[in-house]
């Protein structure tokens, strides 16, 4: 007694965590709300209920067939309707009214299968979206934090457990746990002994099972999760860092780490498999137990024909519910090994929820324009302890070309990344024109074109790859022709073997650092942008390419404010402008030979870099 009462309490508790956490990652698929659970409730009672009709036809047929009496109750009513006491035709009438009930259950029942699956397999896709949406839409500093890996697996693997495996899977249990109760009461009327009998030595086995299973179907779960992750681990350097991986001939390695780790999964797999098909095996041999311990039961306390007509409708009801029953063991190890997923899911919705989201919608109709202004600002990473900008102030001029400078770790790409809204000062404040970029990040986007050092190029026509991000019907080809002439591409277009429409990247025509770049320019003019941004953008190119890309920037001059972050001073020379920054500090500002002349740290840096 005091066995099952733990164990009751146990199944109760792990029963109301799951019920929290598929509470608390249901904001993951607002359509989840709203009375359709409800519905899938009634649903599954009303199909017990066409389950016991099904079964409950059977017993006039099995009374027929064992007193061959066609006069008194049911059988009688059917006989007196039909108009002849014949057996034959009473037999016939009886058996097609069980087989028309099962027929309108069986459709019904694939009916409400269907609706239910289209929820949930919707609801699935539908959490996965917004995950992803939650992730992109990130802060920047805690994107950079995040492991990719863990992302994917989240993505891929710990929304469809949560809401298929154990959202549906509740559900499936429910109906399933219903239809049985259902056939039970029908048994229980038929013969109550027999079927206490029966649901006792049932009921006992399968809790004892399930129970043993568990931490066995557990720990298999975790291994499989925390093995996918490894998996990613390894294929993505493997792919994304393709040649890093063949220059350091670390592919085969790679991919033995891969095998490893789907290895694990593989294992996993095979042991939650075999851990969920047990119980269907311990439950047929409880089964054929239950049938001899009513047999017996049934032959010692009434006539043998009696005893036959129960034991027809019980193989009737079995009919039904061994199947059921084998679904519900299947269906509650299923749950079981979905709930690492389903708690995985249940911590990320929870950290999501402490995080404001990136608004990609403009919130006013304001257009930044002017001076950007860093006033007094203070940057700590959310790592570090001390701040890497300690009260910052500078000015990028409106319509000006200024060029940020300074040696390694001297915090170059912190301020661009500040410019850029990615990450926000702790104190002080970026005001472009007197406007503060936090106030409408997606305004201050719309005015802003970045060239980065590495230029992604999707697998799509050039013409798409200009106007990223842009439908491919609202493309306008006016401006493209326009960017073309200004990143200097046109001769490049002429020679591509269908021009704009030919397809880059990994699938089409290969271009080279300084196509690239040019491309990326391309794309970053396409917005017309009031403030073009290079971070970086020719570090990666040889010196000739980097003179010609130079001189394609240098003749944007006037148009816009050019904001340019460089290692090579080459690229910056022409700056009206130099912002030298040295340890988070301002250093000193003003043109190439007016630093050359104030600041002995700036000339030390020419002299390195082997400029006159
Ligand atoms: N995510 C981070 N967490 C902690 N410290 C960081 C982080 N990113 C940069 N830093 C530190 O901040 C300082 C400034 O880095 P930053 O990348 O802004 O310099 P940089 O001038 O752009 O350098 P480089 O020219 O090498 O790119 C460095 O000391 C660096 O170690």
């Amino acid at each position: 007694m005091r066995v099952s009462l733990g164990a009751t309490v146990a199944l109760t508790m792990t029963g109301s965590l799951m019920l929290k956490n598929l509470l608390r990652v249901r904001v993951l698929a607002p359509s989840s709300r709203g009375p359709w659970i409800v519905l899938a409730i009634l649903g599954s009672i009303a199909l017990a209920g066409l389950d016991t009709l099904g079964v409950a036809s059977m017993l006039p047929l099995m009374q027929v067939l064992t007193s061959q009496d066609t006069t008194s109750g049911i059988p009688g009513e059917v006989s007196r309707w039909l108009g002849t006491d014949d057996l034959q035709a009473l037999v016939v009438s009886l058996a097609g009214v069980v087989a028309i009930a099962f027929l309108i259950k069986s459709v019904v029942f694939v009916a409400f299968r269907w609706w239910l699956l289209g929820r949930t397999t919707r609801l699935t896709a539908e959490a996965s979206a917004e995950l992803m949406r939650r992730y992109v839409l990130s802060p920047y500093t805690l994107h950079k934090e995040r492991s990719l890996p863990e992302i994917y697996r989240n993505i891929g693997i710990a929304v469809p457990q949560a809401f298929n495996q154990v959202g549906l899977g509740i559900l499936t249990l429910v109906a399933d746990l219903l239809t049985l109760a259902a056939l039970a009461l029908v048994l229980l009327v038929v013969s109550p002994l027999a079927t206490l009998v029966a649901v006792l030595v049932l009921a006992t086995a399968s809790l004892l099972v399930q129970r043993s299973m568990k931490p066995a179907l557990m720990k298999a779960s975790e291994d499989i999760a925390s093995a996918d992750i490894s998996g990613w681990a390894a294929l993505m350097p493997g792919l994304d860092g393709f040649r890093e991986a063949r220059l350091t001939s670390s592919a085969t390695s790679l991919v033995d780490a891969f095998l490893d780790a789907k290895m694990k999964v593989a294992h996993g797999q095979r042991r939650t498999a075999i851990l969920s098909e047990v119980p269907k095996y311990v439950l047929e041999i409880t089964f054929i137990i239950a049938i001899v311990a009513m047999t017996v039961v049934l032959f010692s306390t009434g006539t043998p024909e009696e005893a036959l007509v129960t034991l027809g409708v019980f193989a009737a009801a079995s009919l039904r519910m061994l199947p059921t029953l084998n679904r519900v063991t299947a269906t509650a190890s299923s749950i079981r090994a979905g709930t690492v997923g389903l708690d995985i899911l249940a911590r990320v919705t929870d950290e999501f929820q402490a995080i404001a989201p990136h608004n990609e919608s403009r919130v006013s109709h304001h257009e930044y324009e002017g001076d950007i202004d860093l006033d007094g600002v203070v940057y700590t990473y959310p790592s570090a302890t001390n701040p890497v900008l300690d009260g910052l102030t500078l000015r990028i001029s409106h319509g000006e070309t200024t060029a940020l400078v300074g040696a390694s770790g001297a915090g170059k790409s912190t301020v661009l990344d500040l410019v850029l809204g990615l990450i926000t000062p702790q104190a002080g404040a970026v005001r472009v024109g007197g406007h503060l970029i936090a106030d409408d990040l997606a305004a201050w986007y719309e005015s802003v074109g970045v060239v980065p050092q590495e230029v992604y190029l999707t697998n799509t026509s050039l013409r798409e790859n200009i106007a990223y991000g842009v439908p491919r019907a609202e493309i306008d080809d006016r401006i493209i022709a326009d960017v073309l002439s200004e990143a200097q591409l046109e001769a490049f277009v002429r020679e591509l073997p269908e021009g704009l429409d030919t397809v880059l990247g990994e699938r089409g025509v290969r271009l080279s650092g300084g196509q690239r770049q040019r491309v990326g320019i391309a794309r970053a003019l396409y917005r017309r942008p009031k403030f073009l941004v290079l971070d970086e953008a020719t570090s990666a190119l040889d010196n000739v390419t980097e003179s010609q890309i130079t001189r394609t920037i240098d003749a944007l001059r006037g148009r816009m404010t050019v904001l340019i972050v460089a290692h090579r001073l080459s690229t910056v020379r022409s700056a009206s402008q130099i912002i030298y920054l040295a340890n988070g500090k301002v250093e000193s500002v003003g043109t190439f030979a007016q630093l050359r002349a104030s600041s002995p740290q700036f000339e030390e840096l020419v002299q390195l870099g082997q400029l006159t």
